[in-house]
């Protein structure tokens, strides 16, 4: 294992909120790496704090085994692609792609022109004026056309509609193939993006709350098709992280795998059986808080009630 990116213990705290609660996790080199979570889990901040955008309020961050803060060791190495990225006045997309060359000592300039034909995106436009797409798009030819060692794409699709989107990630694996390096994606499109990467960091209220590559996840759950009551045999007891039914059929997905027994039994009852989706995991794991707080809600009521 090679990390360029090591965070240890970071929190970050404004006024009430802890936006990083004690967070460590390791970004490994030449992976794509997908940082998930709910709105306001905190993957804004923890990426703001590796580019040294931010400082943490306590633990430490290190890029390539340095600190990243105002280091022209590090910084002019790693790419940071937002949404809300301002560019100077009048610039158009040419003089961004020009700040880009003068940043990235690795910016191919013919590979972003070649994308801003590609995306379609207007050369005598002022950025300022430009769509929300059209924006979009040329923070995501920056990304890419800088060839940075560490790409940070912090939900780069805003605006892009789909065509664009797959536009992008086309030539994300094609060039990440031809040019191997570390990137952190950030997505709320999961289904989307999972077949890109390779390593999920799932954040949730700050902490981080899986962090594993994409392999291991298939072990996790299990969707079981076919006849109710045989679905119902081999799923009871189990945790049900989702349950449909259609008549006399029945699609249910469980947490855990099966073992060898339970899956010559679910060949014999003539299920199929599915590999969970990243969305549907992702779903689970970050909602088990509310749940948790139904049910402590749940139980506060009960003891009211006892009491009463
Ligand atoms: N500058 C700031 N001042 C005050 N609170 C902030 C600031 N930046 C972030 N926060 C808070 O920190 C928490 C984490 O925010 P962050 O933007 O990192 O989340 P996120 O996971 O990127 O969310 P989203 O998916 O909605 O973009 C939120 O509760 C947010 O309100």
């Amino acid at each position: 294992m090679n990390a360029v990116i090591e965070v240890d213990g970071v929190t970050r705290r404004y006024r009430s909120t802890t936006a990083l609660d004690a967070v460590s996790v390791r970004f490994e080199k030449d992976v794509i790496h997908g940082l998930l979570g709910r709105n306001g889990a905190g993957k804004t901040t923890l990426m703001s704090m590796i580019t040294a955008q931010e400082w943490p309020s306590s633990g430490d961050v290190r890029v390539f085994g340095q600190h990243p803060h105002e280091n022209e060791q590090v910084l002019p190495r790693i790419c940071f692609v937002r949404e809300e990225q301002q560019y100077i006045d009048d610039a158009r997309a040419s003089h961004a792609f020009a700040a880009a060359a003068m940043a990235f000592p690795r910016w191919d300039q013919e590979f972003a022109e070649q994308l801003a034909a590609d995306f379609k995106v207007p050369e005598k436009t002022r950025i300022k004026k430009m769509s929300r797409g059209q924006r979009s798009a040329v923070g995501v030819i920056i990304g890419l056309a800088s060839r940075a060692e560490v790409t940070f794409f912090d939900e780069p699709y805003m605006g892009l509609d789909a065509v664009a989107r797959q536009l992008f990630y086309d030539r994300l694996l094609a060039d990440y193939a031809e040019h191997p390096r570390t990137i952190v994606l950030s997505s709320h499109l999961i289904d989307e993006i999972a077949h890109l990467i390779e390593h999920v960091v799932l954040l949730d209220e700050g902490r981080v709350v899986l962090d594993e590559p994409v392999e291991q996840l298939r072990d996790r759950a299990v969707t079981l098709v076919g006849r109710a009551d045989a679905v119902g045999e081999l799923t009871a007891g189990r945790t049900v992280l989702q349950h449909e039914a259609m008549g006399r059929t029945a699609r249910t997905t469980v947490l855990g795998g099966l073992d060898d027994g339970e899956r010559r039994r679910a060949g014999e009852l003539d299920l199929d059986l599915l590999p969970v989706s990243l969305q549907q995991l992702v779903v689970h794991l970050t909602s088990k808080t509310e749940q948790h707080e139904q049910h402590e809600q749940h139980e506060r009521h009960e003891q009211r009630e006892r009491s009463a």
